[in-house]
């Protein structure tokens, strides 16, 4: 159960403690204790195979062998109903490329809003996911026909049906451009501003990290660093989160090293 926060202290939306994921035969997220403070955009950074993925399967309930503390909005991860309530992409876009943007919108939609009596609401969730991801003009387009940067923002569209409380984004940027990707952090930025949503977004790009409130950078499955970026860069004497990242690194290997 979630021990109840310090008066005035908002409940976190994730409250992980002693967390440790098992993949095989080996331990792959090692005791994690984390909150994810609501509301804000928290980035979990690291290296290619370091947890991250595993980290928000946990999250969303689709991960086995998780053992600790894990809450997500209240409830144990994976319980029935959070289901409505976060909104994932993974890193593969999940659209189904021989329909066009607007019907995989309508059947996503129909999937969590079922039934004739919904048909306006879900219309208006479709319409707003669709300018929310600034793809309005292309509703009429097959997705098999979409740039890698549309078909990913198609995915974030069915993710945002239903304005989840919690988005839970794996690599949302990879392989899109510059542009692409500032505007994909403004959307983000938006949503939490404006709605309030909580926003979990790994990443493997360490400026994408300076965009984020709050980081949590792991390392080979433990936690390296849970804070801000300006605390981070402030408490390494660095001029970027990627500086203090390997700084952190270092510091690391130094102390495995005097142990051995
Ligand atoms: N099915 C599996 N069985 C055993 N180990 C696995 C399995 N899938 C992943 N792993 C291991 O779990 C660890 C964490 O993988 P994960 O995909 O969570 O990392 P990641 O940080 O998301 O990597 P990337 O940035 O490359 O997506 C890796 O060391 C990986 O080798």
């Amino acid at each position: 159960m979630m021990n109840n926060p310090p008066e005035g202290t908002p409940a976190p939306a994730v409250h992980a403690r002693s967390l440790t994921v098992v993949r095989g035969s080996r331990p792959v997220l090692r005791n994690l204790d984390f909150d994810v403070p609501p509301g804000q955009i928290t980035g979990l950074l690291g290296p290619s195979g370091c947890g991250k993925s595993t980290l928000m399967r946990a999250v969303v309930g689709t991960q086995a062998k998780v053992t600790g503390t894990l809450d997500v909005l209240g409830r144990p991860a994976g319980h029935a109903a959070l289901r409505s309530r976060i909104g994932y992409v993974t890193q593969a876009p999940s659209v189904y490329d021989d329909l066009t943007v607007r019907q995989n919108l309508d059947y996503f939609a129909a999937v969590l809003d079922p039934g004739r009596a919904a048909a306006e609401r879900r219309r208006r969730h479709v319409s707003q996911a669709l300018a929310d991801v600034d793809l309005a003009a292309h509703a009429g387009d097959l997705a098999g026909r979409l740039s890698g940067g549309q078909r990913s923002r198609v995915s974030l569209a069915v993710a945002l049906l239903g304005a989840p409380e919690l988005l839970v984004l794996d690599e949302p940027t990879v392989g899109l451009d510059p542009v692409l990707r500032r505007d994909l952090w403004d959307l983000f930025h938006r949503i939490a501003a404006e709605r309030g949503t909580t926003i979990l977004v790994s990443s493997h790009v360490m400026d994408e990290a300076e965009r984020c409130h709050r980081l949590l950078l792991l390392r080979e499955g433990e936690l390296l660093a849970d804070d801000t970026p300006e605390a981070l860069r402030r408490r390494n004497d660095t001029a970027t989160v990627e500086d203090a990242f390997l700084h952190l690194v270092d510091t690391a290997n130094a102390l495995q090293e005097t142990a051995r």
